[in-house]
């Protein structure tokens, strides 16, 4: 007669040299953590997680990796830690009768607490309804209820706010007491969408554990996870995007191929400075449709701006997939061209902006407070975009007009730049109450605010010599004499002036930066980050990148220093709805290189930033594609 079944489970430990062994580990007071990786790209990660937990005292780790998650980790990086890596083909392999071990089992027995980073939606669908088919489900079926389980999602944006994702989520939470869900942030995901869904931070990921265990840092690291910080990028070879469907392990391999390039190696300047997420790549192929000439909000806002409300326990609240603001500082992040982060944010306000009225009448998509998009000026590089023709001459020529404190559109109409004829017609000054002022007097805008702060305003053709504050000498003057000032400011902001203005400023205010030289014997580094309140993607925007970057330039140059960085922050970021087309078009364009720009005098020559002619400045190698014409909204 064959043993009881429990005689014959008590003998199995005794025998098998597998359980022997997890028995002794179980038995050996350290703190075992079992973490898991499933597929996404996410799982990139595993190996910074992994080390970052062997930096505990008493720590041991074991791995299971699901057949999707192995194309993106490497077994060997693990095992070369000492730590073992258990994949589908380790469950009932061994299973040779009653004796043999059941690995879910048994993995089960060892772990103090399961990790599963990132957990992909399949995977998280599968949990939530008890399936139990490869190694990973069927140990979390058969997970001991207790024991801590800590979840970190990862998956797209729409998977994220499918409502799905909120059921599956719950009823994780319910079943499984123990469980803490870290939550997925915004990213840009594998495929180029951008929102949330990515998987949390792995630091976080990993004080999470530490948390739940009480885990203490080893006082001497070993050589193996020593320098993590360091070594995170070198191991990721792409960016930790999202999408997954661990079933289809071709799509895996798919959207890995597609992600974004993530800067791997340090830049090799010194840069301290974060960097922004990095909007989705230039070759999403989202289908985006023009809007109709009357936008529907109801279509947009119903199919876009779905958020799930996630209630449980230690469930937070979900976001919808609209940037709400980088919350982290993020690494340094090197998109393919610089441009497509406004070639993306077009796509990205296209898919998610909302349809809004707006004082022209046009109507509007629009996001608030998009991801900064940052443009380096080293080595003179001007971002002047390249998938249209800039009016350049005009970038140029207002530019010089705001330094000289000039409000007359008249001046640049004469020059044949009629940027600012729209809003300096008697019609449109008459209807903001501005009667008194003659046709091309804008009132006191930029160039009044920059050069004659606070200055009483009479018209555009008074001498304002000596009057108000000179905040464009002011930050030449600081820039020279305190470069580590944290007040250099430019502000075009002037509420008392606004009614006096025919368009309130839209570039409302900048700060300017100064870093030391990146290299030995170099030049002080200048950088300038301007705000925007309201942006128009498709006209203001190239000239208001263009303009700010050759601003930086001259006032880097008139200080003796070297431009380094143009960072864009935007409020009420819109594409009018009949600019839509026009960006299509732009949007299957490729960019190309951006130019540079040299000054034909030198600064002593040129003497003050306004005394700069529009001869002065030599813009080489600009090869755009044509111009594409927008209708300006007034
Ligand atoms: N609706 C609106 N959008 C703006 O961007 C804008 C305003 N209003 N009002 C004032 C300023 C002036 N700026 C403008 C206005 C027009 C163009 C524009 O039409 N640019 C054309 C070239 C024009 C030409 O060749 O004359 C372009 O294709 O960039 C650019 C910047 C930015 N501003
Ligand atoms: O430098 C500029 C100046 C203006 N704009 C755009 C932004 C808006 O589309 C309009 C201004 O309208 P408001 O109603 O005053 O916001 O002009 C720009 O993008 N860049």
């Amino acid at each position: 007669m064959s043993q009881p079944l429990h005689a014959r489970f008590a003998t199995r430990a005794v025998k098998n040299p597998m359980i022997m062994e997890k028995e002794h580990q179980l038995t050996d007071s350290k703190h075992h953590v079992l973490v898991a990786a499933t597929g996404s790209v996410a799982a990139i990660k595993l190996i910074m997680i992994v080390k970052a937990l062997l930096t505990y005292d008493s720590v041991d780790v074991q791995v299971i990796l699901t057949d999707p998650a192995r194309n993106f980790v490497e077994t060997e990086a693990l095992t070369s830690l000492g730590v073992k890596v258990y994949t589908n083909v380790d469950d009932w392999t061994c299973w040779n009768g009653l004796d043999s071990p059941i690995t879910h089992i048994e993995l089960r027995r060892w772990a103090h607490l399961l990790l599963i980073a990132p957990l992909s939606a399949n995977s998280m669908a599968k949990i939530a309804n008890g399936i139990c088919d490869n190694l990973l489900t069927s140990l979390v079926r058969a997970w001991a209820l207790h024991k801590p389980m800590l979840l970190a999602p990862a998956m797209n944006t729409m998977m994220w706010t499918n409502p799905i994702t909120q059921e599956h989520m719950e009823t994780i939470g319910r079943i499984y007491k123990n469980t803490e869900i870290i939550l997925p942030i915004e990213k840009v995901l594998a495929c180029g969408d951008i929102g949330m869904g990515g998987m949390a931070e792995w630091r976080n990921i990993v004080a999470k554990v530490a948390e739940h265990l009480h885990l203490e840092h080893k006082k001497v690291l070993p050589n193996a996870v020593k320098n993590i910080e360091n070594q995170d990028e070198d191991e990721s070879s792409g960016t930790e995007n999202e999408e997954s469907n661990e079933d289809d392990e071709q799509d895996s391999k798919e959207q890995d191929s597609e992600s974004n390039e993530e800067n791997n190696n340090p830049p090799s300047y010194v840069d301290v400075t974060p960097k922004a997420s990095p909007l989705p790549s230039s070759n999403s192929s989202s289908i985006i449709e023009p809007p109709t000439s009357q936008p529907s909000s109801a279509k947009k806002a119903s199919a876009k701006f779905v958020a799930p409300s996630i209630h449980s326990g230690q469930l937070a609240q979900s976001q919808p997939p609209l940037q709400s603001g980088l919350s982290s500082i993020r690494v340094p992040s090197k998109p393919s061209h610089e441009e497509n982060q406004y070639l993306d944010l077009i796509r990205y306000i296209m898919q998610y902006g909302r349809s809004r009225p707006d004082r022209t009448g046009t109507g509007t998509h629009s996001v608030f407070a998009p991801p900064q998009l940052r443009f380096s000026l080293r080595n003179q590089t001007l971002p002047l975009l390249t998938t249209k023709r800039v009016f350049l001459r005009g970038v140029l020529e207002e530019l010089l007009w705001f330094i000289s404190g000039d409000t007359d559109a008249n001046h640049l109409t004469e020059k044949g730049i009629h940027i600012w004829d729209g809003n300096g017609s008697r019609e449109f000054l008459d209807q903001r109450g501005l009667n008194h002022l003659r046709t091309g007097d804008l009132g006191p805008v930029y160039g009044f605010q920059w050069r004659h702060f606070g200055a009483d305003y009479v018209g555009c053709d008074a001498d304002y010599r000596g009057k108000g504050v000179d905040q464009l000498a002011q930050v030449i003057h600081t820039l020279k004499t305190n470069p580590y000032d944290r007040r250099i400011i430019l502000s075009a902001w002037n509420p008392l002036a606004i009614p006096e203005m025919a368009l309130p400023p839209c570039h409302i205010f900048c700060q300017f930066y100064v870093n030391e030289p990146s290299k030995p014997g170099g030049k002080l580094e200048l950088s300038c980050m301007m705000y925007q309140r309201s942006a128009d993607m498709g006209l203001g925007v190239p000239f208001n990148i263009a303009s700010y970057s050759i601003l930086t330039h001259m006032v880097a140059y008139m200080c003796g220093y070297e431009a380094a960085e143009f960072i864009h922050v935007m409020g009420d970021c819109h594409i009018y709805n009949d600019h839509f087309e026009a960006l299509q078009t732009q949007l299957a364009r490729t960019p190309k290189s951006f130019p540079t720009l040299s000054f034909r005098r030198g600064a002593t020559d040129i003497g003050e930033i306004d005394q700069f002619s529009i001869e002065d400045f030599i813009i080489e190698g600009y090869e755009p594609w044509g111009p594409i014409k927008m209708k300006m909204s007034v």
